[in-house]
């Protein structure tokens, strides 16, 4: 992009780096230009497109990226490649920050500036973004090592995306380690532990072996003394979750050792098509219904996994064949009523401040559920799991799942110190105190991790002996309806209060509210989406008919504020 380089404090660089360096930085991206017109943008779920649009470049680019930023923090950066739920023929890359956290949301500007640089003015763009981001402490930091360790999903586009991968960081000299097929909550937990080795707070060994050793052991300490009921049927989107869920079960003890039955459908990775087709969590929750592959009866347990295994949502079908669907809000209440009953158990419900984080999408049944029954503090935040992340880790406990089933829970130091230094007085404490001090392992608290986050729900269902009617009986969900509303400009929709209210266009806010309160528990928020070129409306009310009603009308003023401007003046 022509200019790229201008957004850069600097406009000439303060030092300048050897032109060996340069030139190997232009040679590398030689191969990959940008495709005439295209822009790229990170985003919430870093960049993401058609793999042919020209992601080679981006993932260039991203790896020179992520070498400063090695450097910078003088610690492992993580690279994942994967587009997630998305279909097969798409693609993306993104960066995880030392401690498995996502990428600094500061950083996300230099990312999309390089992304959208040209292969011409690359290698100074490089350098302008070295003095731009090393400043001071540049002449020891250039010099420091850079070390990055990535792993992708089983797309085809795969292979020739860390070709140009591995040319970016040859080019600039970083060190790196190739994990081949994981998980993007696998990547995400590699750094963390590669980082914090010999460390007094080491995460764990930085192998896939030593992520399900992990697991396993936790698993068979929680589940001590209890007993799963039935088998749960896992379906893994045809996506890299399959064949590592596979490789977990060999680490489980089996239903006959008081262990579990998983039972693993969708997990064809041979045929690059199937990915995401027709199965998977994203199918699940917006088609509302079970991939027509599932074989699971009545009152039987159902998962689905999505594409690079960060989701997962519950399902079955009812005695009276009615799909029914356990989904992040789901996961996030069955995670707070044990975590809870096992601190008071333990004696520490007064050293832990447990918490649950949604966002507006949260069913009003969940949050009034959470709030008066379990009494439990609820804070709303925007969409997207950095903001989740990051409210949670107030929290001693911090549990944080969108609707849609991304999420985890974080223990925060002092609650980890205090799970594990905490003497048993008797053996039901003790219990207590080893089955939390189990789920802060069992749990991957670096991000949303649908294989975890199974094991755990699997964990909680057998300790409180609950069906599935059970877990769903816990509380009603108010009925509700999503609607995707397509605008001239939806940037003009900007809100406020956690994305529940609008503050631009000028009085549509006032024209939601006046509609809501006519409506039973009515609830109803419009804000534009991050990832799509749409507005959404939510709304939630007594009655299906009701929610449906309120969703139209909202989604009406929508139309009429968002309305393409008069061509005629
Ligand atoms: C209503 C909804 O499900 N929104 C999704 C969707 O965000 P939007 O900003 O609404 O497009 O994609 C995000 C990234 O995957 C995910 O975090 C979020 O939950
Ligand atoms: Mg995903």
């Amino acid at each position: 992009m022509s200019g790229s380089t201008s957004v850069f404090n600097q406009p000439k660089p303060v030092v300048k780096l050897e032109q060996a360096l340069l030139d190997a930085i232009n040679a590398g991206i030689a191969p990959y230009p940008i495709p005439d017109g295209r822009k790229y943008g990170y985003g919430t779920a870093g960049f993401r497109m058609k793999a042919n649009l020209g992601l080679n470049h981006v993932v260039y680019t991203v790896g020179l990226l992520a070498a400063i930023r090695a450097k910078k923090r003088n610690a492992t950066i993580g690279i994942m490649i994967t587009a997630s739920h998305n279909p097969a023929e798409d693609n993306g890359v993104k960066l995880v920050d030392p401690m498995g956290d996502m990428l600094e949301q500061s950083w996300e500007g230099y990312a999309t500036v390089l992304a959208n640089t040209s292969n011409e003015e690359m290698a100074q763009a490089y350098e302008h973004l070295v003095n731009e981001t090393l400043v001071d402490e540049i002449r020891q930091l250039q010099d420091r090592p850079a070390n990055i360790v990535f792993g992708r999903d089983t797309r085809t586009s795969g292979p020739s995306l860390i070709k140009a991968l591995k040319a970016a960081l040859d080019a600039v000299g970083a060190t790196y380690h190739d994990y081949g097929y994981l998980t993007t909550p696998q990547l995400h937990y590699m750094v963390r532990c590669v980082n914090t080795q010999n460390t007094p707070y080491a995460f764990g060994e930085a192998t896939e072996d030593g992520y399900y050793k992990k697991m396993a052991n936790a698993f068979k300490t929680i589940m001590y003394g209890r007993k799963i009921h039935g088998s749960v049927t896992a379906d893994c989107a045809n996506g890299v979750g399959g064949p590592k869920l596979q490789e977990l079960i060999k680490y489980l003890p089996t239903a006959a050792e008081g262990g579990i039955d998983i039972k693993v459908i969708n997990d064809d990775v041979l045929k690059p098509e199937a990915l995401n087709f027709d199965c998977g969590a994203d199918y699940v929750k917006t088609k509302q219904k079970a991939p027509p592959s599932s074989k699971a009866g009545p009152n039987e347990r159902c998962c689905s996994l999505d594409g690079d295994a960060d989701r997962v949502v519950y399902y079955f079908t009812d005695s009276n064949g009615v799909f029914r669907l356990l989904d992040g809000d789901r996961i996030a209440t069955l995670g707070a009523v044990f975590l809870a009953e096992m601190a008071e158990k333990a004696g520490l419900s007064d050293k832990l401040k447990i918490g649950l984080v949604q966002t507006a999408y949260a069913n009003g049944a969940s949050t009034e559920y959470v709030e008066k029954v379990l009494k439990l503090p609820v804070v709303v935040t925007p969409t997207g799991v950095k903001h989740l992340h990051h409210a949670a880790a107030r929290f001693d406990i911090g549990v944080y799942f969108e609707a849609n089933g991304h999420g985890t829970i974080l223990f925060s130091d002092n609650a980890t110190k205090t799970i594990r230094e905490t003497q048993p007085k008797n053996p039901g404490q003790k219990h207590a105190l080893d089955s939390l001090s189990a789920s802060i392992d069992l749990i991957n608290q670096t991000v949303g991790d649908a294989i975890s986050d199974m094991l755990f729900a699997e964990v909680v269902l057998a300790h409180k002996a609950w069906t599935m009617e059970n877990w769903l009986n816990t509380y009603i969900d108010l009925p509700n309806r999503l609607v995707r509303v397509e605008v001239h400009d939806r940037s003009i929709f900007k809100t406020e209060d956690a994305e529940r209210k609008l503050v631009s266009p000028k009085g549509a806010q006032e024209e939601i509210t006046r509609l809501v309160s006519n409506y039973t528990k009515g609830r109803s928020f419009a804000r534009a989406s991050g990832t799509e070129d749409a507005v959404r409306v939510y709304a939630e009310a007594y009655s299906k008919h009701e929610a449906e009603a309120l969703a139209k009308h909202v989604a009406d003023v929508v139309k009429k504020f968002g309305a393409a401007p008069d061509p005629r003046g």
